[in-house]
């Protein structure tokens, strides 16, 4: 589990945390969303230590990880797998070197050791075989796996997701959305997913958080998101004429 208190962060007069707190659970899919430039990288970025916060705490499963000193914080740091926008992949580096590169960097494992704990990532994404060829040779929605692949070769405890669909078509992000949540399940990993994407918020969001003018305005289930009276939520939610016409056949 994550838990943040009363976290806030400002860039000079721009206060675009304020006194946040929420707690992300182990085994789930929680996801933070809000409007574009509502803070919920900056909130995500806080909370993996990118960004350092004026105020308020970070435990990760009860450790308070912005007192810790710099050794401590890349012991958690090594529990944490990533999926940033767009894949983040390496261009010069295979497929398999791609997923090796946390190994290489964070353990001691032997070669032969890597490329078994590559193998294994690859065929848990349904990319068995693919080692040997370089991102620009792969698919959007191919990069997106490789990437979960890398994310999880370390075994994380926690994973973080920003907005994992950008760039895919439905089919493909329903694909993404699933392996995310039975990665998940599976490994009882704590999954924060950043999304704009209604669809994945319905799909696979155990639990929400919406941020609004950098305030943790709203939290709860998917299906209390749907029926709830807030009114800055409904402008969100039903922000499109599709999810629009949809509430109003569901009435
Ligand atoms: N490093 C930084 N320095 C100064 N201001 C920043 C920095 N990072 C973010 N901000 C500001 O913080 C605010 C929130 O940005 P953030 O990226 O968290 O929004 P977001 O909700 O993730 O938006 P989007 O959905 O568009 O990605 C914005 O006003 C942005 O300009």
């Amino acid at each position: 589990m994550i838990e943040i208190k009363n976290l806030s962060k400002s860039f000079g007069d721009n206060h675009v945390l304020k006194n946040i707190s929420v707690k992300f659970q182990r085994g789930k899919v929680n996801m933070i969303i809000g409007q574009s430039g509502s803070g919920k990288s900056v909130l995500a970025k806080c909370v993996v230590g990118l960004l350092k916060p004026d105020s308020g705490e970070v435990e990760y499963d009860n450790q308070d990880f912005i007192a810790m000193d710099l050794d401590e914080k890349i012991e958690v740091r090594k529990n944490i797998g990533m999926l940033f926008q767009g894949g983040a992949l390496f261009d010069s580096m295979t497929v398999e070197e791609n997923i090796m590169f946390p190994l290489t960097m964070f353990t001691d494992m032997k070669k032969s050791e890597m490329r078994d704990r590559a193998n294994e990532c690859l065929e848990r994404v349904n990319l068995a075989g693919k080692n040997d060829l370089y991102p620009a040779e792969t698919s959007g929605g191919m990069q997106k796996r490789i990437a979960i692949a890398r994310a999880i070769s370390m075994k994380p405890k926690y994973l973080f997701c920003d907005e994992p669909n950008s760039g895919l078509d439905p089919q493909t992000s329903i694909v993404i959305d699933n392996l995310i949540r039975d990665i998940t399940e599976e490994m009882d990993i704590t999954t924060v997913v950043i999304s704009h994407d209604m669809n994945s918020v319905i799909e696979i969001g155990d639990y929400i958080m919406f941020i609004y003018k950098g305030e943790n305005w709203w939290e709860g289930t998917s299906k209390e998101i749907l029926s709830t009276k807030n009114q800055e939520i409904n402008d969100f939610v039903y922000a499109s004429e599709f999810m629009k016409t949809l509430k109003d056949k569901l009435a």
